[in-house]
């Protein structure tokens, strides 16, 4: 299926724990403060960016790995480079975290390129309740798998969003992937 490819088994549970301990090392900002944007309706979420902590080569060398072979397979996308810092998001119920219905391609230099998107679970599912990743590629909505460690690369124009966690709380980690123009 071209719209949605689904990893079930991006990373193992131990390596997902990794992520979120190397996510934690420093401050997570509100995604609602940053960017200059304060759009708490929006999205309501924790943010750290992992090229700003040491030691993490090894997980956006899996990412690329993945990108690199499920885009040959199934997107053949034009694709030039990964532009962005992977992300890893907190979603606590303590303040309903979600993410409204949005599209990853946006303005500025580097959002504008963006073609693919891949998210990985990395909470176990059991921690949370709420906080479905559903994705609408077409007049059926998706809703991914929750498994810890399983992951979802989409192009980054399919309409996507996190529903509210009302229990305990939930991790992901979002990359993106660069190229030319869609044509
Ligand atoms: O946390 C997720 O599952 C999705 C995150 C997302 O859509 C984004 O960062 O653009
Ligand atoms: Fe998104």
């Amino acid at each position: 299926m071209l719209n949605v490819h689904a990893f079930p088994e991006a990373f193992s549970p131990s390596e997902c724990d990794a992520i979120i301990a190397l996510a934690r090392e420093g401050e997570l900002k509100d995604a609602g403060l940053v960017k200059n944007r304060s759009d708490h309706n929006l999205r309501r979420a924790d943010l750290g960016w992992l090229d700003e902590r040491a030691g993490g080569d090894w997980i956006m060398e899996r990412i690329m790995h993945l990108v690199a072979e499920a885009n040959r397979a199934h997107f053949d996308f034009a694709l030039t480079e990964f532009g962005e810092s992977p992300q890893v998001a907190r979603y606590g119920a303590e303040r309903q975290g979600h993410f409204t219905w949005h599209s990853d391609i946006g303005e500025g230099a580097l959002a504008s390129r963006r073609k693919l998107t891949m998210v990985v679970q990395l909470s176990d599912p059991r921690a949370y309740r709420g906080g479905a990743l559903e994705l609408q590629p077409d007049a059926n909505i998706r809703v991914s798998d929750r498994t810890k460690g399983s992951a979802v690369l989409f192009p980054s124009f399919v309409l996507h969003r996190v529903t509210p966690v009302h229990e305990g709380e939930r991790y992901s980690l979002s990359t993106w992937v660069h190229g030319p123009a869609f044509r």
